[in-house]
């Protein structure tokens, strides 16, 4: 590999995995040898992506919570109003609307400064009920998201860059949906998968012609080379 690779942020899900969300098994052949920094930058709570580094023998650096939490040089900041975000989710469900997470909810189980809902969920009654309270939701093909507005993947990771003494604009990015934008506005280059939404296409440098990990490795290979 050379040596002389960019750092990378790179999103999870629909990214680093399959449609359904299952990481993909190749992400161990490339990035615990990747050799420079590689941020992953999440919508998920700040436990999963945190494991995932831990489980690819990464050095935890972290945005998780579309931005709501950053972990950098062991040191964890939070921005967002959780309680705000909580609201929502109970006038939500007092107007009849279902989180639609099961009984053990662990998509929000450790979520800490906004809340997750199932694209299954009344998304009509979600907005309307977040719009009340001033809180943005976004979709990420994977869930709802309501969040505190200003609260971005992109702001989370300058802060991260901050505390790593980086330059954003050094990062090459990739991602699948419109919690990916903020980020690709702060790199040098961005790539949208050929699954993305049309708010990460809109918004990359590039459109790469394959979906999920085998776009993110030809991004990868073609970097190596
Ligand atoms: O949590 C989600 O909804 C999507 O997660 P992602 O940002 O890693 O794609
Ligand atoms: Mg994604």
């Amino acid at each position: 590999m050379a040596s002389d690779v960019p750092p990378l942020v790179l999103d999870i899900d629909g990214t680093l995995t399959d449609e359904p969300g299952r990481l993909d098994p190749r992400a161990f052949d490339v990035l615990p040898s990747w050799d420079a920094p590689v941020v992953l930058a999440t919508g998920k709570s700040f436990p999963y992506p945190v494991s995932l580094c831990h489980y690819l023998g990464l050095e935890r650096n972290v945005v998780a919570e579309n931005g709501g939490v950053v972990l950098a040089n062991g040191e964890v900041t939070y921005t967002g109003d959780k309680e705000r975000a909580q609201a929502v989710a109970d006038e939500f469900v007092a107007r009849g609307g279902d989180l639609g997470w099961g009984s053990f909810d662990d998509t929000n189980y450790w979520r800490e400064t906004e809340i997750a809902v199932s694209l299954a969920a009344d998304e009509k009654l979600l907005r309307e009920v977040a719009t009340e309270y001033e809180m943005d939701v976004i979709d990420t093909g994977y869930a709802y998201h309501v969040k505190t507005p200003g609260v971005e993947k992109g702001i989370g990771f300058k802060r991260l860059c901050e505390t790593l003494s980086m330059d954003p604009d050094e990062f090459v990015a990739v991602g699948d949906s419109t919690n990916d934008t903020s980020t690709f506005g702060v790199v040098g280059q961005s790539y949208a998968v050929a699954n993305a939404d049309e708010a990460a296409k809109a918004a990359a440098d590039e459109v790469l012609s394959a979906s999920y990990m085998d776009g993110t490795l030809s991004v990868l290979e073609s970097i190596q080379e």
